[in-house]
């Protein structure tokens, strides 16, 4: 289980190419510095995908960067299961698998070389290299270009790439940012039976998007950040329950409009 308490955030906005950041005025903005995130808590359990939403800036991006101990938040908590992943990095990255907006992969090494050399550094044996894991490939359909360099490879297979890397060391919390932008439809399909894959073997899991149909196949939890604040945060059939036709662009519409914060107790 994943927990994330009152995560704050703010950037110092002193650099040139920060300020250009944050050009479009936001209430957010203020004495050189911007205030990311102000507030932003949620929890995911074991076995269960929780979908973060939020308009462009609002601060999905941020909130994972610290899930994954790749940025520090001014305060707030964030725990798996008994690791404070703030004050104890190292042992929450064992825990936790991140996909990040970039791939991060190196281009010049095939696919399989990617894969094993972070495997490796989090300690994967090779026996379960050359078993558990043709699995994992199998079911991302990568097994048969692992041994073409990542730079000949299709942004779709790239992310597949990426995702079988962010799972190799068996995470028991795995973070997606954007896991589907930009890929087409078939390499899109295959990343949300991945997800859910995970699940059914007990991950939990968490993606933020912008495609409110993907959460609404796979979400059993849904977050909506909006201003740097979870301005939403429950089951999915709570979220449904915003709209009179459970529509979820409505429910999510009606979040954005909402002054006064909903955010579940258990
Ligand atoms: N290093 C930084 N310095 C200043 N501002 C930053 C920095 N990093 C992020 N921000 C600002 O914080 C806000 C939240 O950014 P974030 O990337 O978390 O948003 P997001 O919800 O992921 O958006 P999107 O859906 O567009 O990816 C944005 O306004 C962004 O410009």
């Amino acid at each position: 289980m994943i927990s994330v308490e009152n995560l704050t955030k703010t950037f110092s906005l002193t650099t040139r190419s920060n300020v250009h950041r944050t050009q479009k005025l936001d209430s957010r903005q203020q004495d050189g510095v911007f205030n990311a995130l102000t507030g932003v808590s949620f929890h995911c359990q074991r076995g269960e995908v929780l979908g973060l939403l939020g308009p462009n800036g609002a601060g999905k991006t941020t909130t994972l960067r610290i899930l994954s101990s790749a940025l520090k938040p001014d305060s707030g908590q964030v725990r798996i299961n008994d690791i404070d992943v703030i004050k104890s990095p190292m042992a929450a990255k064992q825990k936790i698998g991140f996909l990040s907006g970039k791939t991060g992969l190196y281009g010049r090494l095939t696919a399989r070389e990617n894969i094993e050399f972070f495997a490796r550094l989090h300690g994967v044996s090779d026996d379960y290299l050359g078993n558990e894991a043709l699995q994992i490939y199998e079911n991302l359909a990568i097994s048969e270009f692992l041994d073409r360099r990542v730079e000949h490879l299709s942004t779709g297979m790239q992310q597949k790439v990426s995702i079988a890397r962010a799972v190799i060391h068996k995470p028991d919390v795995l973070v997606l940012d954007e896991p589907t932008t930009g890929l087409d439809i078939m390499a899109t399909e295959t990343i949300l039976e991945f997800i859910q894959l995970m699940k059914e073997q007990g991950t939990a899991v968490i993606f933020s998007t912008h495609h409110l149909d993907e959460v609404g196949m796979l979400a059993d939890r849904v977050t909506v950040i909006n201003n740097g604040v979870s301005a939403f945060s429950d089951s999915m059939e709570a979220f449904r329950q915003l709209s009179p036709d459970r529509n979820l662009r409505r429910s999510f519409m009606h979040v954005l409009s909402q002054e006064v914060t909903h955010v579940a107790s258990v």
